[in-house]
């Protein structure tokens, strides 16, 4: 018998496990009969392409047994069982997707929010049992291996004799104590309850031996007890049931059943096609991010089944990119089962489908925003900015598609707007949408270029999502209304025009813009500022907060806003100014310098120069 120790963090987590205080332990029922159907899967795709393995479906089954007196309950597959390597590989490290979630939370203390938000797999058997042990019997082998841990030292490993090929999970169920119930695990119909909760659509039939009870032979009133082996779980899938057979929960439970996430669905759709294509799926808008959906690692997909044979777990092409959050499954009679992953992609039965759900999800979410906006504010605050980089990228080919479903912080109505609630509040004078750009909404209140817009009474929506500006350009326009950023030279907003006085400036704002030198296009007076001194407007294209995105990206474009210098000529500065170009060029140098590098720190761009610039402020203090 070798005697092995588990990795730190496997023994944390079976800390937790032991210990655990999390009121739904039933879920350890759940999580190993998951593991005994994935094992029979492993033996299915195995025969699909080994000639010399049958798959013969009698043969493939999970059965349950309950030892009252000796506090035993086993869980029994016929799957594709594991080596001793793979025992230890296993179970007695952790390298599952939601404990590598675990990993970066490990600063949650409470087993609840680890047990709550990712499964646990395997381990959570030690919620309701003080022993496991483990024999399997892998394919291909005659031999079997004995694991066995308590869940808290370590764990042993030893040869075993085992019949056929397979998996048992023998739990030594806990004694009860004060406050908790464990006798109820030893329970048949207990146990047969669960099934039916949380494994009913598992496709495998889950056996238990149930006892029953029947009129004794010759007598009229006196009965007698036996025990009769029965399938315990429907097997028919949740997707080819009824609409009205099924509740929310139901969709809920089989959402954390599949593991296509570890949080509640936001909203589910159940969709049952007939006509050109007929499919059945169900599909979820999941309430959190995943922890890995803004990096590459995440992968999108649904899983496409053919009459209800899984056939692939992550189908890409089913969704487009903009939609990737969506989870669920597809089941089409239409596809062939042994169909290849090249030629779904030319498959005209599934571009059907995948057309049809993206406007299935297209018009869910829109029903959401329409009829329960917090909640749509809460799916728009995780997934939204995928919607935007949906509307840039692809040139813009899918912005009419996605355009009603955008959202932006407003404002005057200090909340998130669509951008049809913003156009119809438009005054009929007011030309174009304006947005201000920053990093946050507090920075972007404080933006001295938003003062004429603000003041007109002009409603202004916040950018502060690096895509949002890409994204709006690819836009270009909302129901005819043109995008306009309130840093941008011409913002359409009349003035009263002082022309003489302007001019009579236009000296000294030229000599400003020699000293300035390439670092800006032009010098000139503002007519946006009405109580800062100094801002920066962008003339073309690309605007600052755009050069802020460009130039942090790892193959910088070096792709620069043209830069305007505007000052406030009602400001006390500006007369300051006046004076140190009428009598002292020095003077006039030193406060082009700090204005213009004042504007910069307003925005948030790095200084060329701090050094100098703070020598220039100690030089005028
Ligand atoms: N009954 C079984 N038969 C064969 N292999 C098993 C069985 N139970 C567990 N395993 C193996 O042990 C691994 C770890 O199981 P565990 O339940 O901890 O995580 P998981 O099933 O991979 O992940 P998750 O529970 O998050 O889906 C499985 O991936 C599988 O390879």
């Amino acid at each position: 018998m070798v005697k092995k120790e588990f990795q730190a963090e496997s023994k944390r987590l079976l800390e937790l496990m032991v210990n655990s205080i999390y009121t739904h332990k039933e879920i350890f029922l759940r999580e190993l009969i998951s593991n005994a159907s994935d094992a029979i899967d492993k033996i299915y795709y195995r025969a699909l392409t080994d000639e010399n393995l049958q798959f013969n479906k009698d043969d493939y089954y999970i059965k349950i047994s309950i030892d009252k007196e000796n506090r035993i309950v086993k869980i029994s597959d016929t799957g594709i069982g594991m080596t001793d390597k793979e025992l230890e590989e296993n179970l007695g490290v952790i390298a599952r997707s939601g404990s590598l979630a675990f990993k970066k939370e490990n600063k949650a203390k409470e087993g609840y929010d680890i047990i709550g938000q990712f499964g646990v797999g395997f381990y959570s058997a030690f919620m309701v049992a003080d022993n496991v042990t483990v024999i399997s019997r892998a394919l291909g082998s005659d031999q079997a291996c004995k694991w066995e841990s308590n869940g808290i030292d370590g764990y042993t490993m030893e040869p075993a004799a085992k019949e056929a090929v397979g998996t048992d999970v023998i739990l030594k169920i806990k004694e009860n104590t004060e406050d908790e119930d464990f006798d109820q695990f030893l329970e048949e119909y207990r146990l047969k309850s669960i099934v039916k909760k949380y494994s009913d659509f598992i496709r495998y039939p889950i056996k238990m031996d149930l006892t029953k009870s029947k009129p004794k032979e010759g007598s009229e009133d006196e009965y007698e007890q036996y025990t009769e082996e029965e399938i315990v779980n429907s097997m028919i899938p949740i997707w080819k049931k009824n609409k009205s057979e099924l509740s929310a929960e139901d969709y809920e439970n089989f959402y954390t059943e599949k593991r296509y996430g570890f949080d509640k669905p936001l909203r589910y759709i159940h969709i049952s096609a007939e006509g050109t294509i007929s499919y059945k799926a169900i599909l979820f808008i999941p309430e959190t991010i995943p922890f890995d959906y803004y990096t590459k690692e995440y992968e999108k997909g649904l899983e496409l089944y053919s009459n209800g044979v899984l056939i692939m777990n992550k189908c890409a092409d089913l969704l487009p990119d903009y939609f990737s959050f969506v989870k669920g499954m597809v089941d089409s009679e239409d596809l062939s089962l042994n169909i290849s992953r090249e030629m779904l992609q030319h498959d005209r039965q599934l571009k059907l489908i995948a057309k049809n759900l993206k406007t299935k999800i297209k018009n869910e979410l829109k029903n959401l925003l329409e009829n329960d906006r917090e909640k749509y504010e809460k799916f728009y605050e995780a997934f939204g900015r995928q919607l935007k980089y949906g509307v840039y990228s692809d040139f813009g080919a899918n912005k009419e598609d996605l355009q009603d479903l955008l959202m932006f912080y407003s404002s005057t109505e200090k909340k998130m707007v669509t951008l049809n609630e913003y156009v119809s509040r438009m005054p009929e004078e007011q030309k174009y949408i304006y947005y201000a750009s920053g990093e946050s909404i507090e920075k972007i209140d404080k933006m001295p270029q938003t003062e004429l817009v603000a003041d007109k009474g002009y409603e202004i929506l916040y950018f502060t999502d690096d895509v949002d500006e890409f994204a709006i350009k690819m836009l270009r326009q909302y129901q005819e209304k043109e995008f306009k950023s309130v840093s941008s030279g011409d913002l359409g907003i009349e003035q009263e025009e002082n022309d003489s006085e302007d001019q009579a400036h236009q000296d000294m704002f030229a000599k400003m813009k020699e000293l300035l030198k390439d670092k800006v296009t032009d010098v000139k007076p503002s007519q946006r500022l009405k109580n800062h001194p100094v801002c920066l407007a962008t003339e073309g294209d690309v605007t600052i907060e755009m050069e802020k995105v460009l130039s942090a990206m790892p193959n910088n474009p070096n792709i620069k806003a043209e830069k305007v210098l505007e000052i406030n000529i009602n400001h006390p500065v500006f007369k300051s100014l006046k004076d140190a170009y009428e009598q002292d060029p020095e003077k006039l140098e030193l406060y082009t310098d700090v204005l213009y590098n004042q504007a910069l720190l307003i925005e948030g761009l790095p200084l060329e120069d701090p050094v100098s610039f703070t020598n220039n402020i100690c030089k005028i203090m």
